[in-house]
């Protein structure tokens, strides 16, 4: 019997009641009356939903994963190939469980992948749109824009200065996407392309987003700034950014929006800060609400980690970075820019839209951030090693994650660090919550897992114990809540207008200092108390998450890896965690597992990259 078979996955860690449900209700529905079918097709709804939980848009037959089930359940399916996968798919067909996308269905298989009906939709809209790159109409805008550009960038930087090219291209195109890792000028550049809007049309309507409010804040601090910086400050613009969720009008069950297709925005730009942690089904919906004659510019770092939910679509969208554009854009470029820009084979539209920053502002040649995050995303191991060992790189430390005794300096490295935001809560007064939150801010553990003694909870658990043995902290062990506890939101919460990611510190109230109120930095600079019973899910946050920590940046970072292997532990986690720190970092693992992390590089399974070429 079919729900016999598939009761066997219940102790799968990687499969849930609710998947095996889905696989039987499906299956019953497509009639598939052979036993062997019949399993071989709830596998396949199986693996599906396990691969959408694990972040891939699709299942890709080729790419089968047949490890994540014990040998005797995948022995029962009698290893078809992938023709008879096919097959098997072909015969559900005819009950309308699956269709090539034609049809209304369940589940959608084309071009050997089969996909979940929603996120089909949302990734051949997202692909539509993208493929729609048209060009920008403004009147005698060539001519506009050179003298714009010209204002802009003054000290013309040889041979090329791609942050002139990254706002020609954005002038030109609806659609723009900027790649650059940290301190490569993505702000500075949007500043300069919002200032040639303003220009060209003094009445449009300029909004800054990013996908957490920690990111949204960040940006409109450095808008803010490189605005201020390039003294263009009369020219208007807002820079107060806002999240992804407020910017679409969440709604409180957070799946449905205000804003879409039928009652969409008002505003004729979107800049979205933090690009790479947005997910198809958010950029889908934010691609719904925008107006049709409106540009998007997207800004990220194509190397960073993706979204956590499904989806890679900025990282699909930089697979077209080809460091030059097609005959004719190169031309336009060039004659904007006075830049003799590049012309590369074009396989893509999208490519026209594209540009890639590299050269870092923040780190110059000899520090050692920038040259071990370019090693490491590079996946160069010897070089990460050379540079590790490299003691005349000040700013970067590497400690051999080998005993007890290595695992508590990091423990206590950590409470030394702590201790100053600890003490500034002493010092400062009950007004002067911005300057500790700034504090506690300068520092942060970072781990890759969530659980033992490398995860989150055991490291807080750990530091807590250590903060209250130095009387830092005065916990009772019958209560969570003290004075100086970090939290972190773990989901969203509307009606408070606090995010997943959120970090509030706890103080004592500023209006009745018997209480305790956890303060949060919101987007918009302002800062706001709230009842630590109030909040919706949560965790301390001496140690957080590479995953969660993305969109954030310290002066100082300390990350500590697992010594066991984790299917977690890639180049990408690595190379964002390394770029969090602004001023110093510190590496504490084994050597072992640092190079694994280095050679392995995930992949996220989806169709936008075939979308977007055979456009
Ligand atoms: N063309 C330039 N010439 C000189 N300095 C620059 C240039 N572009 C950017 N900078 C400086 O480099 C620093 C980083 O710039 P910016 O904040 O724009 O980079 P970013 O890519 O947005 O950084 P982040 O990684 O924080 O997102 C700023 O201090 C900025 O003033």
């Amino acid at each position: 019997m079919l729900i016999e078979w598939l009761t066997q996955f219940k102790q799968n860690n990687q499969i849930s009641l609710l998947d095996i449900h889905l696989a039987l209700f499906l299956t019953n529905k497509a009639e598939l009356n052979d036993d062997i079918t019949a399993k071989r097709f709830s596998f396949l709804v199986l693996s599906l939903s396990k691969e959408v939980r694990s972040g891939h848009v699709c299942l890709d037959l080729n790419n089968l994963d047949q490890q994540f089930i014990e040998p005797q359940l995948w022995q029962d399916l009698k290893t078809p190939n992938v023709q008879a996968w096919q097959a098997i798919l072909e015969q559900a067909e005819s009950k309308h469980v699956v269709s090539d996308g034609t049809k209304l269905s369940p589940l959608i298989f084309t071009q050997n992948k089969l996909y979940f009906q929603r996120m089909w939709c949302d990734e051949v809209n997202v692909a539509q749109y993208f493929n729609h790159t048209t060009l920008v109409q403004e009147s005698n805008y060539l001519i506009d824009l050179k003298v714009i550009l010209n204002q802009l960038f003054s000290n013309n930087e040889e041979p090329i200065d791609w942050q002139k090219v990254a706002v020609a291209v954005a002038l030109t195109r609806k659609v723009a996407i900027i790649s650059g890792g940290p301190g490569t000028g993505k702000t500075t550049t949007v500043a300069k392309i919002l200032a040639a809007i303003r220009q060209t049309n003094p009445k449009a309507r300029l909004v800054t987003s990013a996908p957490t409010g920690k990111a949204a804040s960040r940006l409109t601090e450095s808008l803010s700034r490189a605005i201020e910086q390039l003294s263009l400050s009369n020219l208007n613009i807002n820079t107060e950014s806002i999240t992804l969720h407020r910017l679409l009008g969440a709604k409180a069950d957070n799946r449905s929006f205000t804003y879409d297709k039928d009652n969409p925005l008002n505003l004729d730009v979107l800049v979205i800060d933090e690009a790479s942690m947005v997910d198809l089904n958010m950029m889908a919906r934010v691609i719904d609400a925008l107006p049709s004659s409106s540009r998007l510019i997207l800004l990220g770092d194509k190397d960073q980690l993706s979204s956590v939910e499904a989806g890679a679509v900025f990282g699909d969208l930089c697979a077209f970075i080809t460091n030059g554009y097609s005959k004719s854009r190169a031309k336009e470029l060039s004659q904007l820019t006075g830049y003799s820009v590049p012309i590369s084979e074009q396989k893509a539209s999208i490519t026209d839209s594209i540009c890639l920053l590299q050269k870092s502002y923040r780190f110059d040649k000899s520090s050692g951030i920038g040259l071990l995050a370019n090693a490491v995303k590079d996946g160069k191991s010897s070089i990460v090693k050379q540079l590790l060992n490299n003691t005349s790189l000040s700013d970067i430390k590497y400690q051999e994650l080998s005993s007890q005794e290595s695992y508590q300096a990091v423990l206590h490295d950590s409470v030394n660090q702590y201790k100053h935001y600890l003490n500034a809560i002493n010092q400062h007064s009950f007004d002067d919550t911005a300057a500790i939150l700034e504090k506690f801010a300068q520092y942060r553990l970072l781990c890759a897992v969530r659980e033992g003694q490398f995860g989150v909870s055991g490291l807080n658990k750990q530091i807590e114990l250590l903060l209250v043995e130095k009387k830092l902290i005065h916990l009772k062990t019958s209560e969570a809540w003290y004075v100086g506890r970090p939290i972190m939101i773990l989901r969203n919460s509307i009606s408070l207008g606090l995010y997943n990611g959120d970090i509030g510190i706890t103080l004592r109230a500023q209006h009745d200092h018997s209480k305790l109120r956890v303060y949060f930095p919101l987007a918009d600079g302002s800062i706001k108390g709230f009842s630590p019973f109030r909040l919706p899910e949560h965790e301390t946050a001496y140690a957080m998450t590479i995953h969660k920590s993305q969109g954030s940046e310290f002066d100082h970072v300390n990350i500590i890896l697992p010594t066991n292997h984790s299917p977690l532990l890639n180049r990408s986690l690595l190379y964002t965690a390394i770029t969090r720190a602004k001023k110093t970092v510190s590496i504490s693992a084994t050597n072992q597992i640092l190079q694994q992390a280095i050679k392995s590089q995930t992949q996220r399974h989806s169709g936008l990259v075939d979308l977007l070429l055979n456009n």
